[in-house]
């Protein structure tokens, strides 16, 4: 699992521990961590072009002790000092190293440009100068290293209000910082480089956390020998309608290459008769009218894929809705429930899946708005629909009351075309027949589902059936 904490947790962290090392010495640490990783970028230290970005605190600190170490090594090291103080003792080891101080057209002819402007000592958006040098990295051919985080993201949220250095790298100490894992600070973060302070026995609780493949790997139920179809987890699915027939056969088959035991479809003739050319394996019912009375047993459902929002989806989704095992509600029964939020009233555990614009019915809140501040959103609409959020989108966040925000961050943009979210329905309703919690089940299924796109469109388009089809590898591939 990878944590990562906000702005706030890291800087009590780092007081304990300062209190216990001598002075500077996690700055040290941080700088020759900051260096290698500089170093191991250029082509050669030697006769590189390196231009520091320097705020005033100790994030340019960090700065001008790695170019220090970089000047030494024999790079031409150029800082711009963009605030009104300067750390002091930095700035004398790159002088004394054969570092000089520059304006900013030292930006325009860098190897790499180092951008120690601000860390998590910063408040709201990029004040000047700071903003216009941020653009002007942006322009520059080097590459852009960032130390701790990208200057203009905010640490805790990966919000970013204004101009915002877009790193190739960040450079972060101590612990990953949540704004670093979350869009749209994570797209400006780049690759991300960890540097070990001795932080660890101080931080707290996670803010945030990503599942690595190994951890789906160990959540992931696997049959047994004693294993049956029932036990493994029959999952039933209420998606699809006489307009939105293809919903309903990638819901059901995003469901069947998860894992489950069986899979139960209810839905209308249009549909039925596409899951039935298309998955055998299902096992159907026809609906004539708005009763899923005699569907069978499940231990969990997916409602909502391309149901529709008139009157037959509400009577169905209603009854889902009160049923006393898990439900994951998606597409269109979001809609409903945005009308009617009674609907998520429920004692069993609800699982919704929006992308931004769904949430924004549900929680009332315009869609722009969450897509700038997704942890905010996502953790808000937990807490007032009492349900586990998965919030879509480029990172994935899972939320629910009291626990860190789960971060996905294995899918791809070639995954945003029409159908895909079907099959992520699909997939984490079969987790959930099959015991994961609501918690467990989006975050596994986000993972899988983004493995399954990268495989699916390796650099060209995807269509929504090669993920599904993609979802076996996905799955082989965790270890
Ligand atoms: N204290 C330590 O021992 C360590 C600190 N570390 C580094 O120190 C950083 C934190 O240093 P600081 O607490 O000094 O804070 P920062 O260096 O992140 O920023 C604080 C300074 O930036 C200015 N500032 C804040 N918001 C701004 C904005 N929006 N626009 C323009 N200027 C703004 C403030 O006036 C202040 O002078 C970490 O991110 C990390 O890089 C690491 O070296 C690890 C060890
Ligand atoms: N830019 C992106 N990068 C990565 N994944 C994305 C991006 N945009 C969308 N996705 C993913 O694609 C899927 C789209 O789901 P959704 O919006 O419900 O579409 P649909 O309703 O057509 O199935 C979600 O899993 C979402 O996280
Ligand atoms: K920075």
């Amino acid at each position: 699992m990878l944590t990562a904490y906000t702005a706030d947790q890291v800087r009590d962290a780092e007081r304990e521990l300062m209190a216990r090392v001598p002075e500077g010495s996690l700055m040290q640490i941080a700088a020759t961590g900051l260096a290698a990783v500089c170093a191991r970028l250029l082509p050669s230290v030697y006769g590189a072009r390196v231009a520091l970005l320097v705020g005033s605190g100790d994030n340019g600190g960090d700065a001008l002790y790695a170019g220090a170490r970089l000047a030494a090594r024999g790079a031409r090291v150029e800082a711009v000092l963009a605030g009104s103080r300067t750390h002091e003792a930095g700035l004398a080891a790159l002088l004394e190293h054969g570092g000089r101080i520059a304006d900013e057209s030292a930006l325009d002819a860098a190897d790499l440009i180092v951008d120690g402007l601000v860390g998590i000592g910063a408040t709201g958006a990029l004040r000047e100068p700071y903003a216009a040098l941020a653009r002007r990295a942006g322009e520059a051919d080097a590459l852009v290293v960032a130390v701790d985080v990208p200057s203009g993201v905010d640490a805790g949220t990966g919000e970013v209000a204004g101009a915002a250095v877009r790193a190739h790298v960040t450079v972060t100490m101590g612990a990953c910082k949540t704004g670093l894992l979350v869009d749209p600070g994570a797209g400006f973060a780049g690759a991300l480089e960890f540097v070990d302070i001795g932080l660890g026995p101080h931080l707290p609780d996670a803010d945030t956390g990503a599942l690595t493949g190994a951890d789906v790997a160990d959540l992931l139920p696997r049959p047994v020998a004693e294993s049956d179809k029932y036990r493994r987890g029959v999952v039933g699915i209420v998606a699809g309608s006489e307009s939105y027939t293809g919903a309903a056969v990638l819901a059901v088959g995003g469901a069947l290459r998860a894992g489950a035991g069986m899979v139960r479809y209810a839905g209308t003739s249009a549909p039925v008769a596409q899951v039935r050319a298309a998955w055998p394996e299902a096992v159907i019912t026809e609906l004539d009218g708005p009763d899923l009375g005699g569907v069978g047993r499940v231990q969990a459902w997916v409602l909502g894929p391309g149901l529709g929002t008139g009157g037959f989806a509400r009577e169905l989704a209603a009854q889902v809705l009160a049923s006393d095992v898990p439900v994951l509600v998606d597409a269109d029964a979001l809609t409903l429930a945005a009308g009617e939020r009674a609907l998520l009233r429920r004692t069993a555990p609800t699982l919704i899946t929006p992308h931004a614009g769904e949430l924004s019915r549900l929680i009332g809140v315009p869609g722009a708005r969450i897509e700038a501040a997704r942890l905010e959103h996502a953790r808000r609409a937990a807490a007032e629909l009492g349900v586990t959020v998965l919030l879509k989108g480029s990172t994935t966040v899972v939320a629910e009351e009291d626990r860190p925000v789960r971060v996905n961050r294995t899918g791809t943009p070639w995954l945003a075309t029409a159908g895909t979210g079907d099959v992520l329905a699909g997939v984490a309703g079969a987790l959930l027949a099959q015991g994961l919690s609501c918690y467990d089940a989006g975050s596994c299924a986000a993972y899988v589902h983004g493995v399954a796109g990268r495989l699916a469109a390796d650099g060209v388009p995807l269509v929504t059936t090669d993920v599904v089809a993609a979802i076996p590898e996905a799955i082989r591939s965790l270890g």
